[in-house]
């Protein structure tokens, strides 16, 4: 089996280094990190095992290469131009999207028919060029045809993700778990990195407040569409939120927060920005989510100055 990886950063550099003992991989990722990677491999440390994997890498895709699978893994800001750069690879192949947020399988949607949805709730932290830390894992990634459907094609992915070590389920509703994931990114994420505090924080009751309308915003727009999430009430889910999810990852900072750090925009629009959006499209109100990308992209601003 051979798998491409594109926008291979720490996301993609994992996933690239866990499936290289089990099939032919190559990463697409920047020199920098494909020189390290030829000089002394891919170093993984935490959750996924600790070692030195080696693998193909490099800025380009070697010529005239085909591939039984590709994945997405950049920022979702980057998907668009991903596709318009690699087109010609993606064309009439198996192309994953392992991103977070909203619309990125619609964008893969315009370069190929074949698109898989997936989620990851994983912390993959950059510990140095070619270097990455798996700090939290919060339960399988999910691999599912989109927007949704029992596929053979996503059922032999699912089996060579499992062989490669990595927790996974086989999903017949990718829309559903790409916005269980986006209830949590859009809940936690912009909060955390405006306030520059750990989810945990977010508990309190003022943040709380915003969450519950982000989260009641996000299911109007979800009955809108027929997605369907495990919890069925926006207060199932806030329960779920405030008694497990936030609990287990309380001392997480939010990559936002990073991204801002770093001095490089954020998936802000992918977010609650999509979910604005489309509550405009259904006529709904979103002001929540709204003002949260204003703020964001007011932060974001700043960067420039
Ligand atoms: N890091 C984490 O813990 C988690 C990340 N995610 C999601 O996974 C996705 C990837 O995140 P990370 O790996 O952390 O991001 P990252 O920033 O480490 O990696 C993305 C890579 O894409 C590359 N890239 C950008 N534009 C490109 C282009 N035009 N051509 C080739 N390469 C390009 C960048 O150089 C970068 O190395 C995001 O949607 C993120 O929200 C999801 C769960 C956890
Ligand atoms: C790293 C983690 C688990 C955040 O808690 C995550 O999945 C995300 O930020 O999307």
């Amino acid at each position: 089996m051979k798998v491409l990886i594109l926008g291979a950063g720490a996301v993609g550099l994992s996933l690239a280094a866990r499936l290289s003992d089990h099939c032919d991989v190559h990463a697409v990722c920047r020199q920098r990190h494909a020189d390290a990677i030829a000089e002394r491999g891919l170093v993984l440390t935490g959750l996924w095992g600790e070692g030195t994997h080696r693998f193909s890498a490099s800025e380009e895709v070697p010529a005239g290469e085909r591939y039984d699978y590709i994945f997405i893994t950049s920022k979702a800001l980057a998907t668009r131009a991903i596709c318009e750069q690699f087109a010609d690879v993606i064309r009439d192949t198996e192309t994953v999207s392992l991103q977070n947020g909203i619309g990125n399988e619609e964008i893969v949607a315009e370069y190929t028919d074949r698109v898989i949805g997936a989620t990851i709730i994983t912390g993959f932290e950059w510990r140095g060029d070619a270097r990455v830390h798996i700090s939290v894992v919060g339960g399988p990634m999910k691999l599912g045809r989109f927007p949704d459907g029992p596929d053979p094609k996503v059922d032999a992915l699912v089996a060579l993700v499992e062989k490669a070590g990595i927790p996974v389920e086989g999903s017949d509703h990718i829309k559903g778990d790409l916005w269980a994931k986006t209830l949590y990114n859009s809940s936690l994420n912009p909060l955390g990195a405006l306030m520059n505090v750990p989810y945990g924080k977010l508990l309190h009751p003022m943040p709380w407040g915003i969450i519950e309308h982000v989260v009641r915003e996000a299911y109007a727009v979800m009955a809108e569409e027929g997605v369907r999430v495990p919890w069925p009430t926006a207060d199932d889910y806030l329960a779920y939120l405030h008694d497990v999810q936030v609990p287990s990852t309380a001392e997480h900072h939010a990559s936002m927060l990073q991204d801002i750090m770093h001095g490089h925009l954020t998936e802000i629009d992918f977010m609650n920005g999509e979910i604005a959006a489309r509550a405009r499209k259904y006529e709904l109100d979103a002001p929540y989510n709204d003002c949260i990308t204003r703020l964001m992209h007011f932060r974001e601003s700043l960067l420039e100055q």
